[in-house]
């Protein structure tokens, strides 16, 4: 069987995506479409730097290689200035589904010194769930710190499987 016919005869794909924003005081942090309360920095961003959006929606690209969340919404663009990244992910959703795929379970990992973020894990897991049609447990989310190496910093990275919902 050559590469091009395995391909489509599995119903499977994978899919990888990342994203990270710089940190700064005064700036709200938003993640998996969650606001954090008492984070002492928020992302420096365009859109509203919800690092943990932007890597699924990467992720759902990549899957089906439609390249990824900048060609879709450039950040030179003003109408894309502090918007909402629900907005992104639901874009690479339809374009995912259009192409007769769906997400079957996702897994993301955090990077982020402070604050802890493990009290908001389940919320976190059921928005992002939400937002991709899927039950919270189907969301894997795991929390890291830099050890100190990335104080400033927020890194998110995602996989995702999506099936074939038809022929
Ligand atoms: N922002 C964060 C980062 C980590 N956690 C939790 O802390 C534990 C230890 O993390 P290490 O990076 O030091 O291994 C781990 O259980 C993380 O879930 C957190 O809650 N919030
Ligand atoms: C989302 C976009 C567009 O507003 O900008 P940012 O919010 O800066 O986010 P990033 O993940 O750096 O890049 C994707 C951009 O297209």
């Amino acid at each position: 069987m050559t590469s091009k016919s395995l391909s489509s005869a599995l119903p499977y794909r994978i899919g990888y995506g990342e994203d990270a924003h710089r940190l700064a005081r005064g700036l709200p942090l938003i993640l998996g479409g969650v606001p954090i309360p008492h984070a002492e920095q928020g992302a420096v961003a365009h859109s509203d730097g919800d690092a943990v959006l932007h890597a699924v929606a990467d992720a759902l690209l990549s899957g089906l290689a439609l390249g990824d969340i900048g060609h879709y919404f450039p950040d030179t663009a003003a109408e894309y200035k502090e918007m909402d990244s629900r907005i992104i992910l639901d874009r690479a959703l339809m374009l995912v589904r259009a192409r007769g795929y769906a997400p079957v379970n996702v897994a993301l990992v955090v990077t982020l010194d402070r604050p802890k973020l493990g009290p908001l894990r389940a919320e976190i897991a059921q928005t992002v769930a939400g937002l991709l049609d899927l039950p919270a447990t189907e969301v894997g989310v795991s929390f890291k710190t830099s050890e100190g190496l990335a104080p400033d910093h927020v890194q998110t990275r995602v996989t995702v499987l999506l099936g074939r919902t038809r022929d």
